[in-house]
C-alpha cells in the first residue's frame, strides 16, 4: 500500500493527453479572438477619427460617390438619380434617369482619385484645410484631439458635371478655413431618406471659422434638390462650375464611352431625328447643358447673390483669379493665390504646388483631362446652334457673359 502524502493533499489524477491539447486550444482561440476584437476597434476609432466616408467604387458614370460605414445602398441598389425633365427617364441606358446600382470593384475614377489623395479614402478627415503633413492644420489637429464638431455645410458645389467641380473643390481645400467631404456624397439626390442627421455625420469635423463643403454636381440637375437644400437651410450658397455646353457634353460623352466602349457615337446620339436636325435633349449629356432651365427651379428657392457661377474655362486658363472669386463669395480671405498654382505641361492643367494634407505637387488623376474624341464639325455647328439661346438666356440670368457663343 503506497504511503499517504501531506496533509490535505490528493495526487492529481494525470490529464489525459486529448484534454491538455483541447484547453491550450482553447487558451489560443480566446486570445485570438481578444487580439481580433480589440483590433477591431482600434479599427473603429480610425474610422470615427477619419470621417465616416469611404469612396465608392464603380457608380455608374464614373460619379465619385461616397459610402457610409454599414451603409450598402449606394452600391446595392436603392438609390435614384432624379432626371431634371420627365421625358429624360427610361430611354437609353447612357440617359438621366432612375438607375440600379450593383457593388462593384473600385471604378477607375474613384481609383485614380484615391491614389492620389489618400486622405480621401481614410486620412484625417479626407477633408480640409491645407498645410504640410508634417506640419498638421487647425482642422486635423482638431480632428486628431477629437475637436471641433461635425456641422451641415454651409456651401455646397451644386454642379455641373465635368464643369471643372473636382479641381474647384481640391483648391479650396487648400484653405484653413474649408473643411470638406472627399467623395460627393448624394445626399440630396439619391440618399435624401437617410435624413439630415446622416447627411451631418459625412461631414468632417470643423472648428469655429471654418466652413463645411461638400460638392455633388448632379444636384444641378435634380428637381427636388432646390427644395430639399433649401429646408436644410435657406442661407446655404451654391456654387455652380459651368463650362462651354458643348464641350461638357463631349466630355460626359468621353466618361461614359471610356467605361463602356460600346456605347453609339456621340454623333447618333445626339440626334433624335438628324436629318430633321431634332437634337435629343432627353440625352442627359445634351440636357445638363441647358443650364437656364435648371437655373430657373433654383432661383424659385434661392436668391441670385447666395449663388456663385465659376467659369470652368477660366478655372483652367486662370485658376487663382476664379478662385479670388470664390473665397469672396464664401467670405474667406484671401489666402489661395497664383502662388498655390503652376501649369502643368504634361497634363495640360494647372496643379496645386502643394495639395492639402502634403506637401508635394499635385494634379488631379487621369480621369480628369481626358483626350476626347473628334466630333464631326457639322454635329459640334449644330449643338452650338442648338444652345446659343439657353446660352443668352443664362448669361441674362446670372449676369455675367461666360464668352461660348464666340
Ligand atoms: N486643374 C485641372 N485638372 C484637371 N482637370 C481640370 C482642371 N480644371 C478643370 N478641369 C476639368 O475638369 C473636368 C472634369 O470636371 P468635374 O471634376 O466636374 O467632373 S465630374 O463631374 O466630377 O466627373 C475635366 O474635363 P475633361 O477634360 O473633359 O476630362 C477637366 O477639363
Amino acid at each position: 500500500m503506497a504511503p499517504p502524502g501531506p496533509a490535505g493533499a490528493h495526487p492529481a489524477p494525470a490529464e489525459p493527453l486529448s484534454r491538455s491539447i483541447f484547453r491550450r486550444f482553447l487558451l489560443m482561440l480566446c486570445s485570438l479572438l481578444t487580439s481580433l476584437y480589440v483590433f477591431y476597434c482600434l479599427a473603429e476609432r480610425c474610422r470615427t477619427l477619419s470621417g465616416p466616408v469611404v469612396v465608392v467604387g464603380g457608380l455608374p458614370g464614373g460619379e465619385e460617390g461616397v459610402r457610409t460605414p454599414g451603409d450598402s445602398a449606394l452600391a446595392r441598389g436603392g438609390p435614384r438619380e432624379p432626371a431634371a425633365w420627365p421625358a429624360a427617364q427610361g430611354r437609353r441606358p447612357w440617359q438621366l434617369r432612375p438607375r440600379r446600382r450593383r457593388r462593384r470593384p473600385l471604378g477607375r475614377e474613384e481609383a485614380a482619385w484615391e491614389e492620389e489623395t489618400p486622405s480621401l479614402a481614410g486620412g484625417p478627415g479626407g477633408s480640409g484645410a491645407g498645410s504640410s503633413a508634417a506640419e498638421p492644420s487647425p482642422g486635423t489637429l482638431a480632428l486628431l484631439l477629437d475637436e471641433g464638431s461635425k456641422q451641415l455645410p454651409q456651401a455646397i458645389i451644386i454642379g455641373v458635371k465635368k464643369g471643372g467641380t473636382r479641381a474647384l473643390l481640391e483648391f479650396l481645400r487648400v484653405h484653413p478655413d474649408v473643411r470638406a467631404v472627399g467623395a460627393e456624397p448624394h445626399f440630396f439626390d439619391r440618399s435624401y431618406d437617410k435624413g439630415l442627421a446622416w447627411y451631418r455625420d459625412l461631414m468632417p469635423r470643423t472648428l469655429d471659422g471654418q466652413i463645411t463643403m461638400e460638392k455633388t454636381p448632379s444636384y444641378f440637375v435634380t428637381r427636388e434638390a432646390p427644395a430639399r437644400i433649401s429646408a436644410m437651410s435657406k442661407d446655404t450658397k451654391l456654387i455652380v462650375v459651368v463650362r462651354d455646353p458643348v464641350t461638357r457634353a463631349i466630355s460626359d460623352y468621353t466618361q461614359t464611352l471610356s467605361k463602356r466602349p460600346d456605347i453609339p457615337t456621340f454623333e447618333s446620339l445626339t440626334f433624335r431625328n438628324r436629318s430633321a436636325g431634332l437634337i435629343d435633349t432627353s440625352w442627359s449629356a445634351i440636357q445638363i447643358g441647358i443650364y437656364a432651365k435648371h437655373l430657373e427651379l433654383w432661383l424659385r428657392h434661392f436668391p441670385r447673390r447666395q449663388m456663385l457661377f465659376v467659369s470652368g474655362e477660366r478655372l483652367i486658363s486662370d485658376p487663382a483669379g476664379e478662385l479670388g472669386r470664390v473665397q469672396d463669395f464664401l467670405g474667406l480671405k484671401r489666402i489661395i493665390t497664383d502662388k498655390h498654382f503652376y501649369f502643368n505641361k504634361t497634363k495640360g492643367f494647372p496643379c496645386l504646388k502643394k495639395a492639402e494634407g502634403s506637401s508635394k505637387p499635385h494634379c488631379l488623376g487621369k480621369t480628369k483631362g481626358r483626350t476626347h474624341p473628334d466630333i464631326d464639325p457639322d454635329v459640334v455647328r449644330r449643338l452650338r446652334d442648338f444652345y446659343r439661346p439657353f446660352n443668352r438666356k443664362f448669361y441674362q440670368m446670372t449676369g455675367h457673359d461666360f464668352g461660348w457663343d464666340g
